[in-house]
C-alpha cells in the first residue's frame, strides 16, 4: 500500500471482483504511513507483540493518517471511474467497538496505551453501503465505550468484521509469501492450515504475523468460509490469489465439524473450503466477500 503501482493494481482487482458480482469490503491499515508521519513530527513509535505502543499523541496521528489519508487515497483510486467506494472509520456508526488490549510479552500483560481489540461489531452501516451497491472502505480505528478512540490492528479489524458479516472469504495481504512454518529458521510457507492447528501455533508467532493469523482464526471460527494470507508485494495478488492462484499464500480452513455428521447436518454451512476461486467471481454472492 506504499507503492503506487501495487495500490493501483489492488484497486483494479477490487473493481474487477465488484463488477463480477462479488461484494467486497476493504479494511485497510497503514503502518508505514503512520510511521512516516510520526517520524516527520519527531515522535518515536515502538511495537510490542506486533502492536504499536499508542500514546494519546500517537493516537491522534494514527486516526488522522488512517481515516484522513490512507482511506481517502484508496477511496479515490476505487472511484476513478465511478462513485463506487465510500470510506468510513470503524468509529462511524459504532461499526467497531473497541476495548483496551494488552500486549503479551513473555507471559506478562503489558500496557501499550490506546491499542484496542474489537469487542463488538455493528454491521448496519456496512450493510447499508453494500445494499446501495457501494464498496465500503473501513479504517481500523475503534470507538471505546469509555470515551477513548483505539488503535486497532488492521488484520484484527478485518477478521472481526468478516466474522460479523458472515462473509465467504477473508483475504489478508502482507509483505511475505504467506505464513512461514518455522520462521526465521526457514521460509517454507504453510499452504494450508486448519483452525485447531493454527490455534496451537499462535503463541509461537512473532511480530505482525501474530495479529494477522489470530484474525484469520477468528474469522474462520466465526463462520467465514476460508481465510487466505497472500503476498501483497506481487501486483494483482488479490485477483491472482482468488481466481487463478490456487496454491499461493496460506489458506486457513475451519475445523472439521467435530461430531459424526447426520443427514441434517450434512448441509454445507461453514465447512466450505478453498474457494474454487473462479466461483468467487461468479458468485453474485448473497453474502459479501471481504477483501483486506
Ligand atoms: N511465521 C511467520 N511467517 C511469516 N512472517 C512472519 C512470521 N513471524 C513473523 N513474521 C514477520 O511478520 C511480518 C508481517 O507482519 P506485519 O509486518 O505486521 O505485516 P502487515 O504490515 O502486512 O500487517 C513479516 O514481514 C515477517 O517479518
Ligand atoms: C495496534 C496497531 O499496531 N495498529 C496498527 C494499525 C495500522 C495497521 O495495522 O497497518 P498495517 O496493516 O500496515 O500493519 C498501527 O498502528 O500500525
Amino acid at each position: 500500500m506504499t507503492d503506487d503501482t501495487l495500490r493501483r493494481a489492488f484497486a483494479q482487482d477490487v473493481l474487477t471482483l465488484y463488477r463480477a458480482g462479488v461484494r467486497p469490503v476493504v479494511v485497510h491499515g497503514g503502518g508505514p504511513q503512520i510511521a512516516a508521519h510520526l517520524d516527520r513530527l519527531g515522535l518515536k513509535s515502538d511495537f510490542l507483540d506486533g502492536l504499536r505502543v499508542t500514546t494519546p499523541e500517537t493516537m491522534e496521528v494514527v486516526r488522522m493518517v488512517l481515516s484522513g489519508k490512507v482511506q481517502k487515497d484508496l477511496v479515490g483510486l476505487l472511484n476513478e471511474h465511478g462513485p463506487h467506494a465510500v470510506g468510513l472509520s470503524g468509529e462511524d456508526g459504532h461499526t467497531l467497538t473497541a476495548v483496551k488490549r494488552y500486549a503479551q510479552v513473555a507471559g506478562e500483560s503489558v500496557d501499550i496505551g490506546l491499542v484496542g481489540d474489537v469487542a463488538r461489531v455493528d454491521t448496519a452501516v456496512v450493510r447499508l453501503l453494500l445494499e446501495g451497491g457501494h464498496i465500503p472502505v473501513v479504517s481500523s480505528v475503534g470507538r471505546g465505550e469509555d470515551g477513548q478512540v483505539y488503535n486497532v490492528n488492521a488484520d484484527t479489524a478485518a477478521g472481526a468484521l468478516a466474522a460479523a458479516l458472515g462473509t465467504r472469504v477473508l483475504v489478508v495481504l502482507t509483505d511475505v509469501p504467506g505464513l512461514y512454518a518455522d520462521w526465521p529458521a526457514s521460509e517454507r510457507v504453510v499452504d494450508r492450515i486448519g483452525a485447531a492447528e493454527l490455534e496451537r501455533a499462535l503463541p509461537g508467532l512473532a511480530g505482525g504475523m501474530g495479529p494477522k493469523m489470530e484474525a484469520c482464526l477468528r474469522a474462520v471460527r466465526g463462520g467465514v468460509g476460508v481465510a487466505r494470507v497472500l503476498d501483497g508485494r506481487a501486483p494483482h495478488a488479490l485477483l491472482d490469489g482468488l481466481v487463478g492462484g490456487a496454491g499461493s499464500g496460506t489458506t486457513v480452513v475451519p475445523d472439521p465439524t467435530a461430531s459424526v455428521p447426520t443427514v441434517a447436518s450434512v448441509t454445507p454451512v461453514a465447512s466450505v473450503v478453498p474457494v474454487p476461486s473462479a466461483s468467487v467471481a461468479r458468485a453474485a454472492a448473497p453474502a459479501p466477500a471481504p477483501v483486506v
